[in-house]
């Protein structure tokens, strides 16, 4: 057997009254959470088994594609952990994409079931979502626009015996939609071994052991905890929106409950770093999804204990965690991305193999060792390891664009799949890798490729500068690199005349960006929902064409 929700009943025989989460619940006079909503270990694993048998009942078992549309909560994980037990598949798509996107995605599940809070049903019918459900399960009070309440299939299910399906490695274990901010997300599908990797390769890379309190804002990372037998604290905020979180009320929960790790996109970092209040007891920080400025990690390093660790993971949806670097040395790499080195994003986590191949946007069918390039150049990052995914759901065409089949030298060993992260990158003498960028976001000019994170460190330099994002204009190897530019909150666009000169001059102190003729300035740059990092670039791109 191979499921991550076996730990469940281990934990709860082992450590039964354990709190697995704490959630917000009510809130008090003064604005903060109460925090009077708790699961123990000994209540997740029953309930969790009394809600699978309750599905069960309604045919929602092993290999059922079921749409969760549930917000971090107690019902979530008890939901999530009971579809694992059943060895049914949960589907997760982000609520806050494009509509259009969001409806595509669900339609391409072909989802048997559909759980999901009552806005979620409401959207379901009013929008035409997932009509392939037949069983619509809803977290609300009443069986509205749905079958049943959550809590009546607990109910149909109480006093089942334990339930374990018997899932085997290979079966598949979910769909996890990419955040698509490059196109419509894909949904990538995960086999119940790529989790159990997946939590044996976090646990070792940062330590994280049992009985360790977490504040998990990010909320699929949320499903790891109970798994290391974690204390998950389920923070006071709108998970979709990390930029707005209030650092008042991650304080509260941090200092209540002596949280001593913290998991967050680079967005909830800048907030956390610009609010500048110390944080006594976090051991452990996680930030992933996207690269955290340099200022925002030397800020966090200052609030931190001296002896706490930052570590930036380096990987995607479809394979995580790739590479991992810690905040010291991050700092240590910061001049090196100023002048155009790119990101570093450290060592691969074994056993991962990483390796640097010749940038191409075609399929290519079979691996060669032929394809990789030598170290120091530039290349598309590929990875293959225990947590590579193999495929994407019903996207075959983009299968075939990002996986390459290894056959594993011996005839009869099979072969391997290697993951292209369509990301480029390269090694450097010391074998760490460097981040530079989204393959399809590079910029070919007659002079040679361009590749955004080698490009805008360069000018994110400039102090009245926020952010800059290079994009292309025309066709594919004679195209124009233009810089567009997000001035600093408060600085008055008049300045702008001045500030665009002085970005030409940074930009001629170095070879690779003095070739860069045309800066746009642009209101606010448009960055995708979950990580409120991402830059649009695609987008930024048509207005340049538009506006230049
Ligand atoms: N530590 C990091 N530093 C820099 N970039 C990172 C880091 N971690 C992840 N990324 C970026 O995030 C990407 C993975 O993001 P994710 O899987 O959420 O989907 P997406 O790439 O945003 O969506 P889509 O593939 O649909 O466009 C990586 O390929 C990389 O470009």
């Amino acid at each position: 057997m191979c499921n991550i929700a076996a730990s469940l009943p281990r934990l709860a025989r082992e450590a039964p009254d354990r709190i697995a989460m704490r959630c917000p619940g009510s809130r008090g006079a003064d604005g903060l959470a109460r925090y009077d909503v708790e699961l123990s270990y000994r209540e997740l694993d029953a309930r969790s088994d009394a809600i699978a048998a309750g599905l069960a009942r309604r045919g929602i078992v092993r290999g059922t594609r079921t749409v969760v549309m549930v917000r971090p909560s107690p019902e979530f994980f008890l939901l999530m952990f009971a579809l694992f037990k059943a060895g049914a598949v949960p589907v997760l798509v982000d609520p806050g994409i494009d509509r259009r996107a969001l409806r595509q995605c669900l339609d391409e599940a072909q989802p048997e079931a559909f759980i999901g809070i009552p806005l979620a049903q409401f959207a379901r019918v009013v929008l035409g979502w997932a009509s392939s459900a037949r069983v619509r399960i809803t977290t609300g009070r009443h069986a509205l626009l749905a079958d049943a309440t959550l809590a009546r299939v607990e109910r149909d299910g109480a006093g089942a015996t334990a339930q374990l399906a018997d899932t085997r490695p290979d079966d598949v274990a979910a769909i996890l939609f990419t955040s698509g901010s490059t196109g419509v997300p894909k949904g990538v599908v995960y086999r119940h071994r790529h989790f159990v990797a997946q939590i044996a390769m976090l646990g070792e890379a940062f330590g994280i052991g049992a009985g360790a309190v977490d504040l998990p804002t990010f909320p699929p990372f949320a499903l790891f905890d109970p798994a290391l037998g974690v204390t998950s604290v389920i923070p006071d905020m709108d998970a979709t929106k990390p930029a707005l979180a209030d650092p008042r009320r991650l304080h509260d929960a941090i200092a209540r409950f002596g949280v001593d790790q913290l998991f967050g996109s680079p967005a909830l970092m800048a907030v956390l770093a610009r609010h500048g209040q110390p944080l006594p007891g976090v051991k452990r920080v996680t930030s992933a999804g996207a690269p955290v400025p340099a200022d925002v990690v030397a800020r966090m390093r200052e609030l931190l204990p001296a002896d706490a660790q930052f570590w930036t993971p380096y990987g995607a949806t479809e394979c995580l965690p790739v590479a991992v670097i810690e905040g010291r040395e991050l700092q240590a790499t910061r001049a090196a991305t100023e002048s155009g080195a790119g990101t570093c994003v450290g060592r691969a986590v074994a056993p991962n193999e990483v390796r640097i191949i010749r940038i191409s946007d075609d399929a290519v069918e079979r691996w060669s060792d032929a394809l990789c390039v030598p170290t120091g150049e530039v290349g598309e990052i590929t990875v293959v390891g225990p947590t590579t995914t193999d495929s994407y759901f019903n996207r075959d065409a983009m299968t075939r664009l990002a996986k390459i089949r290894e056959p594993r030298g011996d005839v009869d060993a099979g072969e391997r799949i290697v993951h292209r992260m369509g990301d480029v990158g390269y090694f450097d003498a010391q074998g760490r890798l460097w981040f530079c960028g989204r393959k399809s976001h590079r910029v070919e000019c007659a002079s040679g490729p361009l590749y955004t994170e080698q490009v805008e460190p360069v000018f994110n330099v400039h102090d009245q500068v926020r952010r800059t994002a290079l994009v292309g204009i025309g066709p594919m190897g004679q195209q124009q690199a233009v810089l567009c530019v997000e001035l600093a909150q408060g600085v008055d666009g008049r300045h702008w005349p001045r500030i665009e000169s002085e970005l030409r001059a940074i930009g001629a102190a170095h070879p690779h960006t003095a070739g860069i003729a045309r800066f746009l300035r642009h209101p606010k740059f448009p960055v995708d929902i979950r990580h409120n990092a991402k830059i649009g670039r695609e987008k930024l791109a048509a207005w340049a064409a538009e506006s230049a």
